[in-house]
């Protein structure tokens, strides 16, 4: 089926060929995981500079040319973990789609859901390192925010044709609003509390901004 216009917004940038089962194949998959995420857990506790793929192969007590089978640099497990954090939000969406409430209260309950990644998922917290660390990564990263303002202005334009919007706020600007106030968040978490009280911090800050634009 066609992706809903919301989900659009995160399609996958290149197609997967889904193939039967191989066990060579499976198991080269599986350890080409667990080096993402074995790189995840460096990127997100030192940085992308102070990460050598010796340390990535070292994590995972395996060779440097192990990992290089896989990822041809360091550059390159950057932009495939940032690339798996961004990957992270279509199944939310769907999951959170799939439980049938309004556009309103999806793109609330979509973000809410996205603090909880934020708080525990290792993948998440290193892509959110490594956006801020882009300007010394020499590589194509995926553009931050934009497909997260796309998704929520899609589904608060539904919710302004819904009769849901307060009267005068604008989706566009409340998407915008909402991208700001939820990176805000998060990242005040992160550097003073290690994201330990990320959920409570989006909490109070989604209830504040939700109430200005419901009608
Ligand atoms: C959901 C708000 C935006 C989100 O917050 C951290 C981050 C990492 O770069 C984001 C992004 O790139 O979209």
């Amino acid at each position: 089926s066609e992706p809903q216009p919301a989900i659009a917004a995160f399609a996958p940038r290149k197609f997967v060929t889904r193939r039967g089962p191989d066990p060579k194949q499976e198991r080269s998959a599986r350890t080409r995981s667990l080096v993402l995420i074995a790189a995840s857990e460096l990127f997100a506790e030192q940085g992308f500079r102070h990460t050598s793929v010796k340390d990535v192969a070292d994590r995972m007590k395996m060779t440097k040319g192990a990992v290089y089978f896989h990822y041809p640099s360091k550059e390159a497990l950057a932009v495939a973990v940032v690339e798996e954090h961004y990957a992270r939000w279509p199944a939310l969406l769907e999951e959170v789609m799939a439980e049938g409430f309004g556009p309103l209260e999806t793109a609330e309950r979509m973000l809410a859901r996205t603090a909880v990644s934020f708080r525990d998922d290792i993948v998440v917290q290193a892509g959110a390192r490594l956006q801020i660390e882009r300007p010394h990564i020499d590589a194509e990263l995926p553009t931050p925010y934009v497909d997260w303002t796309e998704l929520l202005a899609s589904l608060l334009v539904a919710a302004r044709d819904e009769g849901q919007v307060r009267e005068g706020v604008s989706p566009e600007a409340a998407a915008r609003s909402l991208v700001s106030a939820f990176f805000g968040a998060q990242h005040i978490s992160d550097v003073l509390r290690g994201r330990a009280d990320v959920v409570e911090r989006w909490t109070e800050t989604s209830e504040l901004l939700f109430h200005a634009i419901r009608a």
